[in-house]
C-alpha cells in the first residue's frame, strides 16, 4: 500500500552550511500517528518543514502519497498536507473565523481568492472546524486578543478546514492546559488522518502515538512503537541525562536526572 509520507535517504542543511539532517529514511502508513521526539536542536522542526513542503531536501526524496513532493504544485500539496505551526505575526489582526477560512484557500478556484466571502460549502466546513475546536464563542474576535491556548486551537481549526489527509504539527500542546492537551490529542487520534507531530512531553508521546521517532543530532536514533523506541539507553543518549522508566503502572512514568 502507498505510504502517506515517505522519506528516502534525506539530508538537509541551510545553504552553504553542513547537513543538519542526515540520511533520514522512513515510511509512514496512512492513518498512523507519529510523534517525533528529541532534544532542542535535534532537527525535529527541520524534518517537519521537509514534510509540509516548506523546504526541499538537499539530497534524497520526500514523497506524499507516493509522489515526489516537489513535483506536486503548492496548492495541490496544501490540499493533502496541513501544518499546524506557532502563530504568525500577520495573523493577529484577523478574526478567528478569517484565520480558519484561510484553510479553505487551497481548495478554492483562483489561488488569489484571498478572504473573499466563502461559498456555502466552504462556510459549513469552516463552521464545523470552529465548533470542533470549541471556538464558537470567540469566532468573531481578533486573533490577537486570544490566549496562547486559544490561539493554538485556532491554528488546529485552520488545519482541519484544509481537509488534509496528512496533518503535521510542531509542538501542538504548547500553551495548552492539561485538559486541552488531552482533548487535542484525542481529537487528532479520532480524525483517522495521518498525523506527524513533534512532542517534547514523552508521557504524551507514549500514550498518544502509534510510533515514536527519536532524533539525535539530525539522525534517527530510534523508531518504533513507544514501548521500544522510548527506552532508557535511547533517552539517556538523546537527552544526555540519566533516564528511568517505571512501567509498573498503566502508563510509563519517565524520570530524569543529570
Ligand atoms: N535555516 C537555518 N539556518 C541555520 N541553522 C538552522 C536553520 N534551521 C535550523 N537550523 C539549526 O538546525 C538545528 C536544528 O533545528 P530545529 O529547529 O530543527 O531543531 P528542533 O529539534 O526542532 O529544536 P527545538 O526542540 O529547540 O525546537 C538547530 O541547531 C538550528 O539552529
Amino acid at each position: 500500500m502507498t505510504a502517506a509520507v515517505e522519506l528516502e535517504s534525506v539530508c538537509w542543511g541551510p545553504k552553504g552550511q553542513p547537513d543538519i539532517l542526515s540520511d533520514i529514511s522512513l515510511s509512514v502508513p496512512k492513518g498512523q500517528i507519529v510523534a517525533i521526539c528529541g532534544a532542542n536542536g535535534a532537527g525535529k522542526s527541520s524534518l517537519l518543514r521537509l514534510i509540509y513542503r516548506y523546504q526541499p531536501p538537499r539530497r534524497g526524496t520526500v514523497r506524499l502519497l507516493g509522489r515526489d513532493l516537489w513535483l506536486i504544485n503548492a496548492p495541490e500539496a496544501a490540499r493533502t498536507v496541513a501544518a499546524v505551526l506557532q502563530e504568525q505575526p500577520t495573523d493577529f489582526a484577523l478574526t478567528v473565523r478569517q484565520i480558519v477560512a484561510l484553510g479553505r484557500l487551497p481548495h478554492r478556484k483562483g489561488w488569489g481568492a484571498g478572504l473573499a466571502t466563502p461559498g456555502q460549502q466552504d462556510k459549513a466546513i469552516i463552521d464545523a472546524a470552529i465548533v470542533r475546536m470549541d471556538l464558537a464563542t470567540m469566532a468573531e474576535r481578533a486573533f490577537g486578543t486570544l490566549s496562547g491556548g486559544e490561539r493554538q486551537r485556532v491554528m488546529v481549526a485552520r488545519a482541519l478546514a484544509q481537509e488534509p489527509q496528512v496533518i503535521v504539527l510542531d509542538e501542538p500542546t504548547n500553551h495548552l492546559d492539561i485538559r486541552h492537551q488531552l482533548e487535542l490529542l484525542a481529537l487528532l487520534r479520532g480524525l483517522g488522518l495521518t498525523v506527524i507531530t513533534t512532542l517534547h512531553d514523552l508521557s504524551l508521546a507514549a500514550e498518544f502515538a502509534d510510533r515514536v521517532i527519536v532524533l539525535h543530532q539530525g539522525r534517527v536514533l530510534s523508531d518504533g512503537p513507544p514501548e521500544t523506541a522510548l527506552d532508557e539507553p535511547t533517552l539517556a543518549r538523546a537527552f544526555n541525562v540519566r533516564a528511568r522508566i517505571d512501567r509498573s503502572g498503566p502508563a510509563p512514568r519517565f524520570s530524569f536526572h543529570l
